[in-house]
């Protein structure tokens, strides 16, 4: 196969798929389709009209904006990450109906990240008995029995926050392990409202006539040997159509090992398939997206590793009741303690501990997001806007302590978990699990016929990267990889262009 012009397609136009795309055509290869299921590309890098603003409805912070990320230095090379505010200021509020001291909140906060944030290594545990027990520590050294109080309901908040950034229901259910190849690549920076551009600057230079929205693939045929007659060979897509000489209708048959079959009928025969689809959509059709099946040991991984969710609520008012300078306001129970940090959907909106501020104001309006994790996000994706409106609402007034806060004058919640080409948010490690099994998910499936040599079926996306999975940095290089293996396979090294020094460094 190797020196004849490979057929690629990349299913999914996320930002794995698009990063893919692009790398391959950096490689010069020319014959690269994407096949996108929905009317849109970015998949979870996503944007929605609320009012008069677009607003990120999917990833919104940079876990980890320094110079090793990838996707930090793409937004600040194009002159995005001057226009991203200051974050502003932290508020905390009791249901007691008063301002909690910043300053012990924060301290205290701290304390709680530096605890919840440990890479176990091959510990078994869950990240829920460790927090527990590390905490309980913390507070049993504590003399004074009001502080003792305090102190554990910030310990609870830190554990609430860290089932969003999970996208968990029970901090038990997740691995302590789950960091342990992880990269820090330096503090979250919150770019609200910018993220989206993202998906433009990946675009930039790949050929429109490349990309194919509405292609929902329903089967992936694979180790088969699928032909077209020689005139109907399409050619790659940036070169002009061939003069029907004799020579090329004495061309042999090209044969294909896969063939990628799409709900609407259209097949499209390739030398290889980047499959880039989450692992939520994996979940619910892996088995029967792909012919043949796929070895039982990818299957059991899908099996394995969760699929989290959670929901981003936008509240838009006439007037904004926070302080100007405000950048997050968070909701402490009094009587919460860490050993409890689980959800309950009958108290749904204890889960709703945690809004951030939509700045700056003069581009945004007076933009709330409430965050919820887990089997809430699930819930509340099921719940009449004015229900959400009215209860969000009167937990507001509960924890500011006066009555006058407004109805917003519109809501959005996202639905990732009902949306059909995503069902959910990004992947999580559960107790029990080594996290090592992202690398089986990542692992290209070859042919029968020449197991060592026939790349057939390659998979990326953020839930095959053990070290970032669930960021879109993560996504991004999984993108990368997929495409520096098929070069690697045909000996191709990239032409140098403006990405090339980021993948470098990986
Ligand atoms: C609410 C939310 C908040 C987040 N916040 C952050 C954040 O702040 N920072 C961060 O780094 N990350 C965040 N993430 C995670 C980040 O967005 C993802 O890790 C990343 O975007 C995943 O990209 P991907 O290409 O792997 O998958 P996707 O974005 O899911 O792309 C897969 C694509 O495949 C398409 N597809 C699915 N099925 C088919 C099919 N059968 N045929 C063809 N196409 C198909 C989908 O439509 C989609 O476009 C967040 C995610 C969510 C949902």
């Amino acid at each position: 196969m190797a020196g004849r012009n490979p057929s690629i397609v990349v299913v999914g136009a996320g930002v794995a798929g698009l990063s893919a795309a692009k790398k391959l055509k950096e490689y010069g290869f020319n014959d690269v389709t994407v096949l996108e299921a929905s009317e849109k590309v970015g998949g979870r890098v996503a944007t929605a009209t609320l009012g008069n603003t677009c607003v990120d409805t999917g990833a919104q912070y940079i876990h980890g904006a320094s110079e090793k990320n990838p996707i930090y230095c793409l937004l600040k090379k194009s002159g995005v990450l001057n226009q991203v505010p200051e974050m502003g200021t932290e508020a905390f509020y009791s249901n007691n109906g008063h301002k909690v001291d910043a300053d012990f909140a924060r301290r205290a906060y701290e304390a709680g990240e530096g605890i919840i944030q440990y890479r176990g290594f091959n510990t078994g545990k869950s990240l829920g008995e460790h927090y527990a027990e590390k905490t309980q520590g913390v507070i049993d050294s504590l003399q004074d029995n009001d502080k003792k109080m305090r102190m554990q309901s910030v310990f609870a908040l830190v554990g609430k926050d860290m089932l969003i950034d999970v996208g968990a229901s029970d901090l038990h259910r997740i691995s302590l392990d789950s960091w342990q190849y992880y990269i820090n690549m330096g503090d979250s920076l919150n770019i609200a409202g910018f993220m989206f551009q993202l998906v433009d600057l990946l675009l930039e230079g790949f050929p429109k006539e490349c990309l194919l929205l509405k292609r929902e693939v329903s089967k992936i045929k694979w180790d088969g040997t699928f032909s077209v007659a020689p005139s109907l060979t399409p050619p790659p897509h940036d070169e002009p159509l061939p003069a029907h000489t004799e020579a090329a209708s004495d061309e042999k048959v090209r044969q294909y090992p896969v063939c990628v079959v799409c709900e609407n009928g259209e097949e499209i025969l390739a030398d290889h398939v980047i499959v880039t689809i989450s692992l939520g959509c994996l979940k619910a059709q892996a088995s029967s997206l792909f012919i043949p099946s796929l070895p039982t040991e990818k299957m059991e991984v899908i099996d394995k590793l969760c699929f989290g969710n959670i929901a981003k609520i936008f509240l838009e008012y006439e007037e904004a009741f926070w302080e100007n300078e405000v950048g997050s306001i968070s909701l402490i129970y009094e009587d919460d303690t860490p050993a409890s940090v689980s959800t309950n959907k009958m108290q749904w909106i204890k889960n709703m501990q945690y809004f951030s501020v939509l700045r700056p104001k003069e581009r945004f309006g007076n933009i709330l997001i409430g965050w919820c994790p887990g089997d809430i996000a699930d819930l509340t994706e099921t719940m009449p806007d004015n229900e959400l409106s009215t209860a969000i609402t009167d937990h507001l007034k509960m924890f500011f302590g006066h009555s006058n806060i407004p109805q917003p004058k519109s809501i959005l919640c996202t639905k990732w978990r009902s949306n059909k080409f995503v069902k959910g948010s990004y992947a999580f490690l559960p107790v029990g699990v080594d996290v090592q099994v992202m690398d089986m998910l990542a692992q290209p499936l070859t042919g029968s016929r020449c197991p060592d040599e026939d790349l057939q079926v390659l998979f990326a996306g953020e839930a095959t990267m053990k070290t970032l999975y669930g960021t879109v940095q993560g996504a991004l290089l999984s993108g990368h990889r997929e495409a520096d293996r098929l070069a690697a396979h045909y000996k191709k090294t990239a032409a140098p262009t403006s990405t090339t020094s980021l993948d470098k460094q990986n």
